[in-house]
């Protein structure tokens, strides 16, 4: 595509990241319809102006208009972004993919979720392109990076990237999004970003246990290192590039995620490690925590292509096969030693 200026998109989910990114493109001046199939949060959006279960005490701009008419939302935009968890995005893609082959629009449609698919292990991209055809789509584009939505909400400084093989939709991505504190990279390796930001969560979650284990920053260190180590192979092995892992959406998000109380992966870890039951955290959370499905996928991967991945291996025992979390731990100290 062709480099656009953009002055109307669409935000499809009004969660924390949904909502806060929205909110972020209206101050930027651009005309915003944002999509819940929450009924009341349209009328809190639109008339109270907050998303109290999501983002307590923030004020959204009072012209951010919100609706849970999928068609109304996405009609007439030139950007939609996608910001519902992984395992929504093969559904709402679809809708939308509908919506655009009756109105024959070919808008560029970017996201900004982080995980694999179950199953299918497919890549965000990868469903999208699947379920909007391609007549009815500009290009696509995926937005990652460290930034947590309650930081990016008192805009404090957040920089991100604009992943995409087409430079200019990246290029377009990136004009639309800059301000003062928002500062967004492009990059062509749309399959390296999005896989970091699907993987950093689980080490995001093993940070967290041993957060609630009480173990220091050695411990947490160790992990953060150990774990780049490993997502960046199997990630290298599923076409990324090995630099990609050292950028923003790569050591970036996995710093951010492994020692800040707002990610919900670390969070849900801590509990963990302090003895909550998986399903008491996932309840408690009252937000997606990417990083459990994505566990899941990602052992599996590693299995299929005999990729060495101990750590993805133990958090999988831990939440699928009732390993103890001290026994995983003491088992990845008891490996035989190896050379770094
Ligand atoms: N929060 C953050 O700081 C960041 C999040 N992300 C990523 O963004 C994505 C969304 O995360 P986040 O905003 O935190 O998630 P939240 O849990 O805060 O919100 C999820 C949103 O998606 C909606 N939703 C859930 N399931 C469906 C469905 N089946 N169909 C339609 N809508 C659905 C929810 O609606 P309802 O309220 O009706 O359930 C809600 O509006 C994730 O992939 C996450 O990793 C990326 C960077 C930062
Ligand atoms: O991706 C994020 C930060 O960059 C958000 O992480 P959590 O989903 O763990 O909150």
């Amino acid at each position: 595509m062709t480099f656009l200026k953009i002055s109307k998109a669409a935000v499809i989910g009004a969660g924390s990241w949904g909502s806060v990114l929205a909110n972020v493109l209206v101050k930027n001046g651009l005309d915003i319809k944002i999509w819940t199939r929450e009924s009341k949060q349209v009328t809190e959006l639109n008339e109270q102006h907050t998303n109290h279960h999501y983002l307590p005490g923030l004020k959204y701009d009072e012209r951010l208009v919100a609706t849970d008419d999928l068609a109304a939302a996405v009609n007439g935009r030139q950007v939609i972004l996608l910001v519902v968890p992984t395992v929504a995005i093969r559904s709402v893609s679809q809708k939308i993919g509908k919506i655009l082959q009756t109105s024959n629009e070919r808008p560029l449609i970017v996201h900004a979720s982080k995980g694999l698919e179950l199953g299918t292990h497919k890549r965000i991209s990868e469903i999208i392109a699947e379920e909007i055809p391609e007549a009815n789509r500009a290009g696509i584009v995926a937005l990652s990076g460290p930034s947590h939505a309650e930081e990016v909400a008192r805009q404090d400084i957040t920089l991100i990237t604009a992943a995409s093989a087409d430079v200019a939709a990246a290029k377009t991505v990136q004009k639309m999004f800059m301000n003062d504190f928002f500062r967004i990279y492009t990059n062509q390796d749309i399959i390296g970003v999005e896989l970091g930001a699907a993987f950093k969560n689980i080490i995001a979650l093993g940070a967290g246990a041993l957060n609630g284990l009480g173990y220091g920053d050695d411990a947490k260190a160790a992990l953060m290192t150990r774990g780049l180590a490993e997502i960046s192979r199997l990630g290298v092995a599923m076409g990324a590039k090995p630099q990609t892992f050292i950028g923003l959406s790569g050591v970036g998000d996995l710093i951010v995620t492994c020692t800040s109380v707002h990610s919900r992966n670390w969070r849900a870890g801590n509990q963990l490690g302090q003895g909550v039951p998986l399903a008491d955290v996932i309840k408690n959370m009252g937000m997606v925590i990417e990083g459990i499905t994505t566990n899941k996928a990602a052992y599996e991967l590693a299995q299929q292509r005999q990729i060495e991945m101990p750590i993805t291996q133990a958090i999988y025992q831990v939440l699928y096969q009732g390993c103890d979390i001290k026994q995983a731990i003491a088992n990845l100290m008891q490996r035989e030693g190896r050379s770094e």
